[in-house]
């Protein structure tokens, strides 16, 4: 029988309550081995994003995984970040004072780190992009070839044809940086985007949370204890019962792909002006009769329908069967 080699990936996060889950999900996979973490700001800065890796590194017992150390600015060296310290606690873990961990970043930088192993592996790798793109943009500038070269960049951003999450217009890890994400779409890699007007299907409810806390899977166990600020979040913000899987669901995708569908088209990103951040895909249907924003520009893919049931059972097996 012919045995299929895991496929690598490098989760690019910034972790981030769903970002431990997805972690600690692509761990416990073994469809896919996990070959380095690149770190970037979003729920967190990036520095407390670098050691919130190497922390839950650390609780996995899967030190031998690199971190990568990402971008402190955007792309366009902006400082004023948008952190989401409101949905995942002060310390991006559900406040819950962890000590430091003992590892530290490789010397590479995110986007070194990524060009190095693309050109290793060429069209090997999937990125699972979690964050704002700043890293893999990075990628692109520092290596012409890193489009061609990377296997897959399957990304968690974009809202498809629905209000986002920072404002009606925008998803927060495309609003983080939507000049690296307009360069990231447009860049002509392989790309899934997976956006919320797909993860929002995918909850996680009390009653699945009170499973987890009842099974003596070690993820599971830390995670009950880190997921009390993310329900309280979507309990004020939503009036869904639980909270949603974003992270987790872009991971499992890039796991398992039968588990979504998807369209093809060209996505842009407005940069500018009070729709900043939002994510336009031209889906091909009609011939435009003058040139566009969109015209000449690669397809990507982008997420449409996925089954939600699944997604869940995956993450609570794998989280309690640890
Ligand atoms: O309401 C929100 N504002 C900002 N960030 C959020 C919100 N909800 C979730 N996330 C975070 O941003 C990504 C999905 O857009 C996820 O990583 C999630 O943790």
């Amino acid at each position: 029988m012919a045995v299929t080699e895991p496929k690598k990936i490098i989760i690019d996060t910034d972790p981030g309550i769903d970002d431990a889950m997805a972690i600690f999900v692509a761990l416990q996979s073994p469809e896919v081995e996990v070959i380095g973490l690149t770190t970037i700001y979003g729920n967190v800065y990036t520095t407390l994003a670098t050691r919130n890796a190497l922390h839950l590194l650390e609780v996995a017992g899967r030190t031998d995984i690199p971190v990568a150390e990402g971008s402190h600015v955007t792309i366009t060296k902006g400082t004023k970040l948008r952190i989401a310290d409101f949905v995942h606690g002060a310390d991006g873990l559900g406040n819950q004072n962890f000590p430091p961990p003992k590892g530290k970043p490789i010397e590479q930088s995110a986007a070194a780190f990524l060009v190095e192993q693309a050109n290793l592996y060429p069209g090997k790798i999937t990125v699972v992009a979690l964050g704002p793109l700043t890293n893999i943009a990075l990628a692109t500038q520092l290596e012409p070839a890193f489009a061609k070269n990377i296997g897959q960049i399957v990304l968690l951003g974009g809202a498809f044809a629905v209000n986002g999450n920072v404002n009606p217009a925008a998803e927060a890890n495309i609003f983080g940086d939507p000049d690296a994400a307009d360069m990231v779409f447009t860049s002509g890699a392989d790309i899934l985007g997976v956006g919320i007007n797909v993860t929002h299907q995918v909850v996680l409810t009390d009653a699945d949370r009170e499973k987890l806390a009842r099974s003596n899977g070690k993820f599971a166990q830390y995670l009950c204890k880190i997921l009390d600020v993310y329900f309280s979040y979507h309990r004020d913000a939503y009036s869904t019962k639980g909270v949603y899987l974003h992270d987790p669901t872009a991971l499992l995708a890039a796991v398992n792909p039968s588990l979504i569908t998807y369209t093809e088209g060209v996505v842009r990103v407005q940069t500018n002006g009070i729709t900043r951040g939002l994510t336009i895909l031209y889906n091909k249907q009609k011939r435009f009769g003058e040139v566009t924003e969109w015209s000449d520009k690669p397809t990507v893919k982008v997420a449409v329908t996925v089954d939600a049931p699944a997604v869940v059972n995956l993450v609570m097996e794998r989280l309690m069967d640890s």
